[in-house]
């Protein structure tokens, strides 16, 4: 029997991407095909979404869904069975997904992220002629809701599933807003919607859902201390016989070197040497002296989380030592500040791009020696992931998923050839030290180095094993439902 799946996520590839969910929610429905699982994903109508759907069949209306008109529109785009809620109050606007232009929230988040779950409830209670899900399944807090109205309603016995990408960001609101949710009122409690005297979005699809997940097994496991737990470790301690880490996998053929029409030259494993036209592409697009030594890429969201204050202290001690960094990200306007005076201070040495650039990604993984990933904290990573199937050697904290994909140049892992990166302690800028010196030794030495390339591109981090994960999760959950 194939399964019904709705999928309900605020971002998918390649509509709308602020980061790794976006990839994740993108290439899931298409790995689960040949599992079985036929996925319609529900989104909200940001603009970009809406500017891509061309052909578009007209499948709910609402008249007020949280105070706005409202339509769901089925489309098929890119290869995915898209449902869109287009609600342009809540959705088209200028800015991204969550903020305005200049990076704040929208005031009425939890007003459009609760309309898109409500949304979402709703398909699983049957208000899509024809169609009506086996198994639902949302990820991060601005789904989370969905599960919390099914549960409380007349959907309350289709199995269903949140995906935890980041416990960070958990969705906190002010009690005040109860009242405006539609919620009964045995909602409100520890039990329900209520987490820390206010709301909490992702803490009630976590009470609410048949089954937890998160991207590494290893974050998995972090999650359950107070460390990384971000004040839902109790809670998902109680609910750890429903807890699994599926690690995340790698669209391969929008990340394929042999094929990708991002780079200046496609290459693979046994043609290592045609890197070297991209490595003069990434020079002169950020501005670097050409020579022999290795160039650290960063490509990533500049923030706390990313370990990237780190990153910006230890700039002066990589240069000393005779590397090259280009940097391609965007955050926190402090960082962006640091790494441009630190591109000033190294004129040739250290080049940054700040912004969000896909195709410019590619050229980076494509041309870069090593990607610099000094993470505090990291549910999976998928820049490490990329960096592998690339020739582009990953140093990583070790930590959550990054610890879960690269194997450590240690004197054992290089001996058996199966070493693919450089690992240090999270959070320890001395250790990010003695990683970029481990780095400048091994890069020297062409053999040692060469087979860390190709051991990491040799490595399978495909969707194969980890949607065949998602799909026995779903098969299990609707078995113990039935
Ligand atoms: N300036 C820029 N220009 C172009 N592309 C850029 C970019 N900055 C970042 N990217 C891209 O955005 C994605 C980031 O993915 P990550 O997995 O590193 O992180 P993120 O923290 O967003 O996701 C969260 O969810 C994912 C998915 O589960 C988890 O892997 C991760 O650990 C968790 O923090 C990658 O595709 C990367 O190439």
């Amino acid at each position: 029997m194939t399964i019904k799946l709705l999928s309900v996520a605020s971002e998918i590839y390649p509509l709308i991407k602020t980061g790794g969910l976006a990839d994740v929610t993108g290439a899931l429905p298409g790995a689960l095909a040949g599992h079985g699982v036929a996925a319609r994903t529900l989104v909200p109508g940001y603009p970009s979404v809406i500017a891509h759907l061309g052909k578009a069949k007209l499948v709910r209306r609402y008249d007020d869904l949280f105070g706005v008109p409202a339509t769901i529109l089925a489309a098929q785009v890119a290869g995915l069975d898209l449902l869109v809620l287009d609600a342009p109050d809540f959705f088209a606007r200028e800015g991204g997904p969550y903020g305005d232009l200049g990076g704040h929230d929208w005031g009425d988040n939890w007003r459009r992220f609760a309309a898109l779950s409500r949304a979402g409830a709703d398909i699983a209670e049957g208000a899509l002629k024809g169609w009506r899900p086996d198994i639902v399944h949302v990820h991060d807090w601005q789904a989370a809701m969905t599960v919390a109205y099914m549960r409380f309603g007349p959907a309350a016995a289709i199995p269903k599933l949140v995906t935890i990408h980041n416990l960070a960001f958990q969705g906190r609101f002010g009690a005040g807003i109860f009242a405006g949710l539609g919620l009964p009122a045995q909602a409100w409690g520890v039990d329900g919607v209520e987490y820390y005297g206010g709301i909490g979005y992702l803490k009630a699809g976590l009470v609410s859902a048949d089954a937890i997940t998160t991207v590494s097994p290893t974050y998995a496991q972090e999650i359950r201390s107070p460390v990384h737990g971000m004040g839902l470790d109790g809670l998902i301690n109680g609910r750890v016989d429903r807890l699994h880490g599926i690690l995340n996998g790698v669209d391969t053929n929008i990340w394929n070197p042999a094929a990708d029409a991002l780079i200046p030259k496609a290459y693979h494993a046994r043609t290592l040497g045609a890197r070297a036209a991209n490595r003069r592409a990434l020079e002169r697009r950020f501005g670097l002296e050409s020579d022999d030594a290795p160039i650290f890429i960063i490509v990533s969201r500049l923030t706390w989380q990313k370990g990237m204050d780190l990153m910006v202290d230890a700039l002066d001690h990589l240069v000393g030592m005779g590397g090259r960094l280009a940097v391609l990200g965007s955050g926190d306007h402090a960082l962006e500040g640091a790494l441009l005076a630190a591109a000033d201070r190294h004129r040739g040495r250290i080049g940054v791009q700040i912004g969000y650039d896909e195709p410019l990604s590619h050229l980076l993984q494509a041309g870069g020696d090593a990607i610099l990933i000094p993470s505090r904290f990291e549910p999976c990573g998928l820049t490490q992931l990329y960096a592998l199937r690339y020739g582009c050697v990953p140093v990583v904290a070790r930590v959550g998923g990054l610890a879960d994909t690269v194997i450590d140049a240690n004197e054992a892992a290089v001996g058996a050839g199966a070493a693919t990166g450089v690992m240090f302690a999270p959070g320890d800028p001395l250790a990010l030290h003695g990683a970029i010196n481990r780095v400048m030794d091994l890069h020297r030495d062409k053999p040692v180095w060469q087979a860390m390339q190709r051991a990491g591109m040799r490595a399978d981090f495909s969707w194969t094993h980890s949607a065949a994960r998602y799909a026995a999760l779903y098969r299990s959950l609707i078995a113990e439902a039935a």
